[in-house]
């Protein structure tokens, strides 16, 4: 039997191309030039597999691909994939849990300490040359993270280790709001599951883990943004369009909330000129939740593996639907 053949939107690291490489014919875009929609559709025509992460795909795209039977993302997030009307064309999705949980956290973490203690902001202002106050100065004082309140929008796999941190590390007491509930997370930290308003107006830290679906874009908006107390601080490591962002920047500007940490944004990278960029309450990464080398080459070989399982005719073991 002959190799299938798999298109790659962007090379991966070595061990993932040698695992492709055993059983298939790989097909990779050459990154200097932009992949425009035509462009991708007219890769996928002859393809078996395809790894699109970080694009998207819908019917549409693949309306000329006779032979494609996988498309695998190599992120756990999958918003921008049709998962259902793929399906129906008997097209796998796939995408990479578990292997990036625990760097993600750490991430997460990081981002809680800065937005509470505003360390990214006043790294600013001492790099500047703007050491000029006193350290009992009232204008740096920043949180306290260690005893307060945490809550997780959003308790899965990613959420769980956030609370293992909060808990083990700060003391911390956790809410949790999800659709459903986590007997095991209860148990172990002494979670507790509770509305989204509730959350929102007891937290002091509020961390929104939610994949980004029709129900989640923009569940964060100005009503809730008005539960936050004034001392509280809002991390995001989902998605960016789960908050809606001209109204957390209405709430940063205004004080009603103490600051936000963000990982994710409404567009990406974010513009020259972006009012967050104007405003000393935030801290702000290039969305890097899962970024270690160790963590991005097992995405990227899970991600192949389940190319390659769906190319030749399996079922992934990441398959979504
Ligand atoms: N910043 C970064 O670099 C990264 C970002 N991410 C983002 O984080 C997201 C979460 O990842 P992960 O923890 O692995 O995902 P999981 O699926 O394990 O967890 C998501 C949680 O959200 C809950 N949830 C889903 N829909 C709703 C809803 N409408 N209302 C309330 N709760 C909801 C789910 O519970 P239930 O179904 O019971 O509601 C579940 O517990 C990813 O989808 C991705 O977008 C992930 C990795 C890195
Ligand atoms: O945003 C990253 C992901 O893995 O999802």
């Amino acid at each position: 039997m002959s190799k299938p053949t798999v298109f790659l939107a962007r090379s991966l690291p070595d061990a993932a191309l040698n695992h492709i490489s055993q059983f298939c014919h790989l097909r990779i875009w050459d990154e200097s030039k932009p992949l425009t929609r035509e462009a991708l559709a007219h890769e996928l025509a002859d393809v078996d597999g395809a790894m699109l992460t970080g694009i998207g795909a819908d019917t549409e795209l693949v309306k000329h691909a006779s032979k494609l039977k996988v498309i695998s993302t190599a992120t756990v997030g999958y918003d921008g994939f049709d998962v259902a009307g793929l399906a129906e064309q008997n097209i796998y999705v796939t995408n990479t849990p578990y292997v990036l949980d625990e760097t993600v956290a750490d991430l997460l973490f990081g981002l809680i300490l800065s937005g509470a203690r505003r360390i990214a902001p006043l790294h600013e202002q001492v790099k500047a040359g703007n050491w000029t106050k006193q350290t009992t100065a009232q204008s740096l004082y920043g949180q306290d993270v260690y005893n307060q309140t945490l809550g997780i929008v959003g308790m899965g796999r990613i959420g769980e280790k956030i609370v293992h941190r909060a808990k083990e590390g700060f003391g911390m007491k956790i809410l949790y709001h999800n659709r459903s509930s986590r007997p095991e997370v209860e148990k172990k930290y002494g979670a507790k599951k509770v509305e989204l308003h509730e959350l929102l107006e007891q937290a002091d830290v509020v961390v929104i883990m939610v994949p980004l679906t029709e129900a989640t874009k923009h569940l964060i908006g100005k009503e809730e943004l008005s539960k936050m107390k004034e001392t509280a601080i809002l991390v995001n490591g989902a998605r960016g369009a789960v908050i809606d962002e001209a109204a957390l920047i209405e709430a940063l500007k205004q004080k009603t909330i103490f600051g936000a940490a963000l990982d994710v944004f409404e567009v990406e990278p974010l513009p020259p000129g972006h009012p967050l960029l104007e405003l000393d309450n935030v801290t702000l990464t290039p969305h890097i939740g899962s970024a270690t080398a160790a963590t991005r080459e097992a995405m990227a070989l899970r991600a192949a593996e389940n190319l390659v399982a769906g190319a030749l005719g399996q079922k992934p073991r990441d398959a979504l639907s």
